[in-house]
């Protein structure tokens, strides 16, 4: 739990407390630490796009909003990237599930795994890639801060190798 633990921690102690988005396996320990937490919202989403506009509202609610996806989720999310976050000034902190790379055991999730980056760059968003649950906690605190300076959503990137933490208990 390690590794989702720090994600948590680092989300909680940047004053997060509206988070939404869709499952990946790799997600799952910290979607039950979100769950069990009472002092923030969490809802599942159906679609990434969804949970980006489910965040916009909250925003403009004065709520500080994470969305959780899996890469994949990524291209369902780039019309509510720039018809919401860039028009309106939206930060979310985007935590991503990065599949399609070493340990993928689904071909159809080795385009996105190739094209994320890439994607991210086209839209703008800033991402960061942390290797470990001390790097993940740091840089998601920096990371919501950025969101909020440039109002716009920063992106923190979790490759298959990090979910290795969850298991060393
Ligand atoms: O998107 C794939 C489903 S799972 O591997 O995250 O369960």
């Amino acid at each position: 739990m390690e590794g989702s633990l720090a994600i948590y921690r680092g989300l909680r102690d940047s004053n997060i407390d509206f988070i939404t988005g869709v499952p990946c396996a790799n997600l799952k320990n910290l979607i039950s630490l979100v769950e069990k937490d009472n002092d923030l919202t969490y809802i599942p989403a159906t679609r990434e796009e969804e949970a980006i506009g489910l965040c916009a509202g909250a925003h403009l609610a004065g709520r500080r909003c994470a969305v959780l996806m899996q890469n994949s989720g990524l291209g369902n999310s780039i019309n509510s990237i720039g018809s919401l976050c860039k028009i309106y000034q939206i930060p979310i902190l985007f935590i991503i599930s990065h599949r399609g790379d070493l340990k993928e055991k689904i071909p159809a999730q080795i385009p996105m795994g190739r094209w994320t980056k890439k994607l991210l760059d086209t839209v703008e968003v800033p991402y960061y890639c942390p290797k470990t649950p001390e790097e993940a906690y740091k840089i998601i605190k920096y990371g919501v801060d950025y969101a909020h300076v440039i109002s716009y959503p920063v992106a923190v990137i979790f490759d298959a190798l990090y979910w290795e933490y969850d298991s060393k208990e």
